[in-house]
């Protein structure tokens, strides 16, 4: 028996190459082989791999891009992807294939279920992507980044969570600060992008809150490049010390330092919340296909450790009041942090190898 080989499939986005990543270098280190297979746009991705990780270019596209031409050639360009992965595998033997989501994940998972190689998909949001709604019933395990997760009948999925970064391990269960008569911190963030809507209701939300929390009050703001003027400005005239960019990059330390965050849901950014374990406020984009932020923030609430307002109710004078209800309450909001902290899965990338190598030994 040589080395064990693991084929790793996944699109083109940051949202299913950050856990595809976390889960190659897992296996790396445990002395598998990895075969990244993924499409141009995927590949740009591919050099935050291990370098040891092979990468297969393979041939797919999408119903959701380009013109009628590129849409009428899809097919033909997945069928290809497709039998050239059935040629691979049957030569390189995968003991097993994973799939974390997107169309260039097409080929290796037909070429999978066609030679029933042991096979599995992980999905990072709480509402199944199209490919992996596709292949759900036909792969050994679902995998799931989101608790819980809306799944095709007859369908079982296994909590793994989501693998997030380094930075954010390290601040995992970090003691929670309760509000009190001292400096507070608010974190606001819009997920990778920033979100207009968050600039447009939080700093108007903020300068309603009684004068005895606002005396004590910081806040760290990610606004989109072109609301930071004028969110700036708006903090200034209520006269509050707040720090805005277009992106943090030591978001990890001030979500540990933080009382309250007030946050979109995708995928990583509930995940970074629960596993540092902070109360939040929670403002799905309405706009996300199959409303999946509102499917990514419902176990949280669930478990009362965040507070949803859709956007459709946001409004600064309803904010305020949930934020003021937060930052007086200092047992209520231990009892939102205790509660995320249970919620949240540190252990992601290890319960991700632990599938696979079950798989594997079903295998032999
Ligand atoms: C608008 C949209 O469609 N977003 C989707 C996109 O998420 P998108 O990439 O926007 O957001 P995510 O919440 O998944 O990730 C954002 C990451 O950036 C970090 N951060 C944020 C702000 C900042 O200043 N600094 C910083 O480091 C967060 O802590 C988090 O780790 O892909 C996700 C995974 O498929 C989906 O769940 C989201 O719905």
């Amino acid at each position: 028996m040589g080395q064990p080989l693991l084929l790793i499939a996944a699109g083109g986005t940051g949202g299913h190459m950050f856990p595809a990543q976390a889960l190659a270098e897992a296996m790396v280190r445990r002395g598998w082989r990895v075969k990244l297979s993924t499409d141009a746009r995927g590949a740009r991705y591919a050099g935050g791999f291990p370098h040891v990780v092979e990468i297969d270019q393979v041939s797919s596209g999408t119903f959701a891009r380009g013109g009628a031409l590129a849409r009428a050639l899809v097919p033909a360009r997945i069928a290809a992807g497709v039998a050239s992965a059935v040629v691979g595998f049957l030569r390189d033997r995968p003991a097993v294939v994973v799939g974390f989501g997107g169309y260039p994940s097409i080929p290796a998972l037909s070429a999978a279920v066609a030679l029933r190689l042991p096979r599995m998909i992980h999905e990072q949001n709480g509402v199944l992507g199209r490919v992996n709604r596709l292949f759900a019933p036909r792969v050994d395990a679902v995998c799931c980044g989101t608790w819980p997760t809306d799944l095709p009948e007859g369908v079982e999925g296994y909590y793994t969570g989501n693998p997030v970064r380094a930075a954010v391990l390290e601040r995992a269960a970090a003691p929670y600060i309760a509000p009190g008569d001292y400096p507070m911190s608010l974190v606001v963030i819009g997920g990778s992008q920033g979100a207009r809507i968050l600039s447009d209701v939080v700093p108007e939300a903020i300068a309603r809150l009684p004068r005895e929390i606002l005396a004590n009050l910081r806040i760290a703001h990610q606004a989109r490049e072109e609301d930071v003027a004028r969110v700036t400005e708006a903090y200034d005239r209520a006269g509050l010390l707040a720090e805005v960019k277009t992106f943090f990059t030591d978001i990890p330390r001030r979500l540990s330092e933080a009382q309250l965050v007030i946050s979109r849901s995708g995928a990583s950014s509930v995940a970074d919340i629960s596993i540092i374990g902070r109360p939040a406020i929670l403002v799905p984009f309405a706009a996300a296909t199959a409303d999946h932020q509102t499917a990514n923030a419902r176990g949280f609430v669930e478990a009362e450790a965040a507070i949803l307002i859709p956007e459709s109710a946001l409004d600064p004078g309803s904010l305020s009041e949930h934020i003021a209800a937060v930052l007086s309450q200092p047992e209520a909001a231990r009892q939102m942090a205790r509660n995320a902290l249970a919620h949240g899965r540190p252990d992601a990338t290890e319960r991700l190898v632990e599938v696979v190598e079950h798989l594997a030994r079903k295998e032999t």
